[in-house]
């Protein structure tokens, strides 16, 4: 591509929380839309100015109203966002103050609204000139717990019920940047002999008792710099998420559904543990089913891919039945906020209720697919106990074929350690 027809990267920030916090669209999903128009070199920042202003949003807001006497909104809108952008910048990143301000304000060209450069320059400077007592008076706004806990209430107050004791360790760590863990496929090196590799890179990492094969690098890196992650050698993965395949525990010629599969993070750790398993890797969406034959190609396995909904299983299942079903349920996902900050601001209270009534209606559909004698594991990424250990006492109460095979596990998100995660076995007799 021209180097001419790369945007200026602040602008492109904006755009992609205007896309957030306006149109309900996801960060991810938001900055791959726009991502033919950064230069390579850039892609670092983009993420990390978009996905700071999303970790500390309430914070950057206080600020603005405090500084303006009237937001910016209608067509202005999108100006509020580059100015978030703006103060993320001066507040927590390297960059120096004058280079921050004036790359902003240099923004307002490419989001042709070059009359309001003023409005945009005066907000940055006075916020320099007032940074040390503004920062003051959001510390002591502890009226506002929103402010202090970068958590929208809806959320706080569900955390609060469900965790009396822990609810501010899980703030915390939902406010820090997320450690980088890798699964390293044991079929090409030991984790050892992987390490050797990484430090032969400069890249630092530690392994972890628990699981066999994961590793978490001391700073998160580019996966082309990951040695022989090309040929398969390395997945990116959390670690909460790389308990899913060894609690399901499949065996080479096992018939095995992943259902809910995309991206397909799951369906290649079950065929790492069992190559030759017979996988049928199922997901609603079109467009993130096309990721799960990414990652199989990449890791050279081969599974069956289909679309299809996990309500609906009698149209796109063969009628055979299966050893070990995976059901990675579609959840609130606020096990994951420290990876997609976003969650805070997009989701409802609302959301669970209809979230919870999906996760069970899917369950339910797919057990009678299940083999007796087989195993279900049921999993999402949330905290949230209405979508976890609430839904399987109620499954087991109302399937009495359902027999739970060992502890549910509700795994909490932790500063250094795995995601938000919860896992129940489920067997069927
Ligand atoms: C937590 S993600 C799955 C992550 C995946 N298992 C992995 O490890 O890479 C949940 C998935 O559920 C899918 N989904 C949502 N509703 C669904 C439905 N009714 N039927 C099938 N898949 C659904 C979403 O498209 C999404 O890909």
């Amino acid at each position: 591509m021209n180097k001419k027809s790369y945007q200026n990267i602040r602008a492109l920030c904006a755009k992609a929380i205007f896309a957030v916090l306006e149109d309900g669209q996801s960060l991810s999903t938001a900055l791959a839309s726009l991502n033919h128009q950064v230069a390579d070199k850039d892609k670092a920042l983009i993420q990390e100015i978009s996905f700071g202003v999303m970790r500390v949003l309430p914070e950057l807001n206080f600020y603005i109203h405090h500084l303006m006497k009237k937001v910016l909104t209608g067509k202005n809108r999108v100006l509020h966002y580059l100015l978030l952008v703006g103060l993320y910048q001066i507040l927590y990143t390297r960059i120096p103050e004058h280079a921050a301000v004036g790359e902003t304000v240099g923004a307002v060209n490419d989001l042709k609204k070059p009359q309001l450069k003023g409005v945009i320059n005066g907000v940055l400077r006075e916020f320099l000139r007032q940074q040390a007592s503004l920062k003051q008076k959001f510390q002591q706004d502890s009226k506002q717990q929103i402010s202090q806990t970068l958590h929208p209430s809806w959320l706080l107050n569900r955390l609060k019920s469900a965790y009396p004791e822990q609810w501010q360790a899980i703030v915390n760590a939902n406010n820090q940047k997320p450690p980088m863990w890798l699964r390293v496929n044991l079929n090409h090196y030991s984790v050892s002999e992987y390490q050797q590799l990484l430090e032969k890179q400069q890249i630092a990492s530690e392994s972890f008792a628990d699981i066999p094969c994961a590793i978490r690098l001391t700073t998160a890196v580019n996966v082309t710099k990951l040695p022989f992650f090309a040929e398969g050698a390395v997945t990116v993965q959390d670690l909460s998420a790389q308990y899913a395949a060894y609690l399901l525990a499949p065996k080479n010629g096992e018939q095995i559904l992943d259902m809910c599969a995309a991206p397909g993070g799951k369906t290649t750790h079950i065929l790492e543990l069992a190559p030759t398993a017979n996988v049928l890797a199922v997901d609603v969406d079109a467009n993130r089913v096309k990721r799960i034959d990414e990652n199989l190609t990449r890791l050279k396995q081969h599974a069956q891919v289909k679309v299809g909904d996990g309500l609906t299983p009698e149209k796109w299942c063969d009628g055979r039945l299966f050893d070990r079903i995976l059901l990675d349920a579609p959840c609130s996902a606020t096990g994951v906020i420290r990876r997609h900050p976003d969650i805070k601001w997009l989701r409802r209270d609302s959301d669970i209720a209809q979230l919870t009534e999906l996760q069970y209606a899917i369950l339910t559909r797919i057990w009678p697919y299940l083999k007796t004698g087989g195993t279900l594991v049921y999993a999402t990424c949330s905290v949230l106990p209405e979508e976890n250990k609430l839904q399987i006492c109620r499954f087991l109460k109302e399937n009495p074929n359902a027999k739970q095979q060992g502890e549910l596990r509700q795994f909490l998100p932790t500063e250094l350690g795995g995601d938000g995660f919860f896992y129940a076995v489920l067997n069927k007799v």
